[in-house]
């Protein structure tokens, strides 16, 4: 009996040591639930802090869709005024969305300068659609390249022996001898009640006929290429320099929705390969040609005498050199002949523009033509060239970066692989900071001597800024100053009567501000001859 009470105090025992132990169990576990849910609880406050802090980004623009983000609102226009336009709506600094793409755009200068200059180091590279991938055969280009040592050794490379100040000087000689054929071409046939001519085929000639020379030393009127047969100076043009500008704006939907970037998009991709290999042909035709003229004439001064073959700077991804000499002519031709279109077309707009600059250049040459020593006596001119510029910035976007890490700009937050678009057309146009933003008036760049091209000073920005600020600076303002003056100096031009468009209307088919319709003007000659040197 003993046994069994014994057993049953055992028993009693054992069940109160077990409903202690599961008590215990119990609480423990009442505790680990606790535990578990201040964890989670501390977890989720500091998610929704961290994120909160992460979700300052600037503010995103209305009407975005599940998917397809903003892309919709961009149909119809220009997407630099859209950008334009939603800068007067959301500020400065605003967020998009493109598919799966987030984007923030800066519209104003301070904040160029902070993501340009103060944070350039944040973005090492910029963000490549298909087609300007295939345009520069995977960032062989110079503004395309990714900072690192290959890019710093090639911009060296091209400062050096063509666009710093010293080779510059030296092809002075050059850029003056075209400015005389030029004129001496349009004094061609010349009646003396005027004519009408094609003023963009004019300087879009010169300036690729400069372009070829200061890189290769010739600019073939035509050449012979395996595969192409036989080219006129045209069809050379517009396959080095059209064709590329055209494919640089073509849209591919799997940049903006990367899972999808499997399927195929053979038929663009083809016509974008295509274009590009005829390009390369023709750059490596002109390469060959080049070797030939140097073994016959040895060095003539051109750019190409400075490349060695064996230079590492030229091998780091294949041969680099047809391209380099692409991107050298596609620089010097694009850009500064929309510059320059764009002044031919407002000095035929404003005759009384046109008329005091005349005077200005005749005060200061007098019946001499007019040269590069005399353009820093040219204070109207100058004037002219930057409120040009402003409101028909030639690239109006600047191609995204992609910071490498979460940065701020402007105080927000920016995740790292967003795009950061700078809307140079924005900073230009800003309402706010420049009364009537749309109007022409190159008296506000006189009144406003602080205005330098974004090179300390970032009211406008038309060359970029910072370390990949364009080295072209010094050609392109030589080229538009020389071209302008020369034709004001030997011309009086107008829009012609019944002819010719005279909206300022921009083309959509390139990426940059080119006019939608070549620039026809009615010239007069103002004097018998061009002048004396
Ligand atoms: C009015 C004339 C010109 C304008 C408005 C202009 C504009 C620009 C802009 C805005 C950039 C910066 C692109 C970016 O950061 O995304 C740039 C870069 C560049 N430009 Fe120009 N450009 C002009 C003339 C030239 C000329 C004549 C050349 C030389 C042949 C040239 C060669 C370059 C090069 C090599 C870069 C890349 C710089 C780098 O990434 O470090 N540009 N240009």
């Amino acid at each position: 009996m003993e046994s069994i009470k014994g057993r049953l105090f055992y028993m009693d025992e054992l069940y109160i040591e077990n409903f202690k132990k599961l008590a215990m169990t119990r609480h423990l576990g009442d505790n680990m639930t606790s535990v578990l849910i201040a964890i989670a609880l501390f977890g989720l406050t500091v998610y929704f802090l961290t994120s909160r802090k992460r979700r300052n980004t600037p503010p995103a623009i209305r009407g975005r869709l599940p998917i397809l983000g903003n892309i919709l609102q961009f149909r119809g226009a220009q997407p630099f005024y859209i950008l334009t336009k939603w800068a007067e709506k959301y500020g400065p600094i605003y967020t998009l969305r493109i598919g799966a793409i987030n984007a923030v755009v800066l519209t104003s200068g301070d904040l160029a300068k902070e993501a340009l200059v103060t944070k350039y180091g944040s973005f090492p590279s910029k963000h490549m659609t298909t087609a300007l991938t295939i345009a520069t055969q995977d960032k062989k280009m110079l503004p395309t390249l990714d900072y690192g040592p290959h890019y710093n050794a090639l911009k060296r490379h091209m400062v050096t022996h063509l666009l710093g100040p010293i080779p510059q000087k030296e092809n002075r000689v050059l850029r003056h001898e075209l400015i005389i054929r030029m004129i001496n071409g349009m004094f061609e046939d010349m009646p003396s009640d005027g004519r009408v001519v094609n003023m963009s085929a004019i300087v879009n000639n010169l300036l690729f006929e400069l372009a070829l020379r200061q890189v290769l030393g010739f600019a073939p009127k035509e050449m012979y290429v395996a595969e192409l047969g036989f080219l006129n100076r045209e069809q050379i043009y517009k396959i080095l320099v059209q064709d590329l500008l055209e494919l640089g704006l073509q849209f591919d939907w799997r940049n903006y929705w990367p899972m999808l970037s499997w399927v195929p998009n053979k038929k663009k991709e083809n016509i974008w390969n295509e274009t590009a290999r005829r390009r390369d042909l023709v750059c490596e035709e002109l390469w060959k040609m080049y070797k030939k003229q140097f073994a016959l004439t040895g060095p003539t001064g051109c750019y190409a005498d400075n490349i060695n073959e064996d230079d590492e700077t030229f091998k780091i991804k294949e041969n680099l050199i047809p391209m380099i000499i692409w991107e050298l002519v596609l620089e010097s031709v694009d850009t500064v002949s929309v510059a320059s279109e764009w002044i031919i077309y407002e000095l035929a707009r404003n005759p009384q523009v046109q008329e005091r600059l005349y005077q200005e250049i005749k005060s200061v040459a007098g019946d001499r033509m007019v040269n590069e020593d005399d353009m820093r006596n040219l204070p109207y001119l100058d004037a002219i060239i930057k409120e040009t510029l402003r409101v028909y910035n030639p690239v109006p976007v600047l191609i995204p970066r992609i910071p490498a890490e979460d940065i701020t700009l402007g105080g927000y937050d920016i995740p790292k692989g967003w795009d950061v678009i700078v809307n140079q057309w924005g900073i230009g146009r800003d309402k706010t900071r420049w009364p009537d933003a749309d109007v022409w008036d190159p008296e506000r760049c006189l009144r406003d001597s602080s205005i330098d091209l974004g090179i300390k000073d970032f009211k406008i920005t038309p060359f970029g800024g910072g370390k990949r600020m364009c080295p072209g600076i010094q050609q392109g303002v030589s080229m538009i100053s020389l071209e302008v003056c020369g034709i004001v100096q030997h011309f009086e031009f107008s829009f012609p009567p019944n002819e010719g468009n005279t909206d300022a209307e921009i083309s959509m088919v390139t990426f940059t501000t080119r006019k939608a319709t070549p620039m026809l003007a009615y010239i007069k000659a103002r004097v018998k001859n061009i002048l004396p040197a």
